[in-house]
């Protein structure tokens, strides 16, 4: 990995994926932050608050850990944190390595990569691209973020707003699903605490088992469903018109859309 880290911008993302870091066992010493608004950071992690102080302390690569929509107005502030001995990554979603370059242009590297909060607990699929790595430091790059699950390089980035929908995105629409199931639970007359508990540990245990196993979802689905027995009723239920897929590919549209009108934006 970059021996010294500098994570610009750490909330609930980045912030995860420190976490998720120092879980995994990676020196606190190699990771800072600079944020003007972080109350704290955990013990061994350096806060600066000023981009002269994050200066000072000197790192081999930043971590973009802002809003894509700040990106126009905070770059100049942060260039002189990414001149030619820096790689710059960022979590900015929708933002194109290509305007990633032109708003570091001095940077050695540029590395786009798209976490989601399982970080924190190291199971986050981490998408990668990146301009410039050469192959061996590519290497430590995946590594770096396979550590908060599994990292994987994205060869074509028009493919990136889709899978931000998908990976960055999608455990928000896991736990609408875990609400809407025990909200549904909840109606139907379950206890709504224990609808949510029972909802969330089935959720947790079934991915799990989806993880774990050779079989595709799609044939653990079938070897719940026994025959003649009460499964076949609610999954046709799902099934009729293709109902929760075409729902599904609306909303991954809905929001890879979103990724392209955020990069239009910054322009
Ligand atoms: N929340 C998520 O699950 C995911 C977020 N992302 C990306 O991560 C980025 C951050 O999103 P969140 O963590 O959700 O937002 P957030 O609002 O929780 O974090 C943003 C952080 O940036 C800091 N910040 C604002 N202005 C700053 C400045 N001038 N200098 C230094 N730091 C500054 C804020 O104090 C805050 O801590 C976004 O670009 C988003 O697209 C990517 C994947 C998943
Ligand atoms: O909502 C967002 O824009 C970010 C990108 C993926 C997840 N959160």
């Amino acid at each position: 990995m970059a021996s010294r880290l500098l994570l610009i911008g750490c909330g609930n993302m980045a912030g995860a994926m420190l976490a998720g870091w120092l879980r995994a066992g990676e020196d606190a010493g190699r990771f800072a932050v600079l944020d003007p608004a972080l109350s704290g950071t955990p013990d061994g992690v350096r806060l600066h608050r000023t981009p002269e102080q994050a200066a000072e302390a000197g790192h081999d690569a930043v971590l973009l850990g802002f809003k894509p929509q700040q990106l126009r107005a905070l770059a100049p502030t942060f260039q002189p944190l990414a001149g030619p001995q820096v790689a710059v990554h960022s979590l900015l979603g929708g933002i194109t390595l290509a305007q990633i370059a032109a708003a570091f242009p001095d940077a050695r590297a540029h590395v786009r990569v798209m976490p989601n909060l399982a970080s924190r607990i190291g199971r986050s699929p981490v998408i990668l691209a990146e301009r410039g790595l050469g192959e061996a430091e590519r290497e430590q790059v995946r590594l770096l973020y396979d550590a908060l699950g599994f990292a994987v390089w994205q060869a074509d980035e028009t493919r990136f707003d889709l899978v931000t929908a998908l990976a960055g995105s999608g455990p928000a629409f896991v736990y609408r699903f875990i609400d809407a199931l025990a909200g549904a639970a909840a109606d139907l007359g379950l206890d709504a605490d224990e609808a949510t508990r029972l909802a969330t540990v089935m959720v947790d245990g079934a991915a799990s088992l989806a993880a774990a196993s050779d079989l595709a979802p799609g044939e653990l689905a079938e070897r719940v469903a026994s025959p003649g027995g009460m499964t076949r009723e609610g999954m046709d239920v799902l099934d009729q018109g293709d109902a929760l897929r075409r729902l599904l590919t609306v909303t991954l549209r809905a929001t890879a859309d979103k990724g392209a009108a955020l990069a239009r934006e910054i322009g």
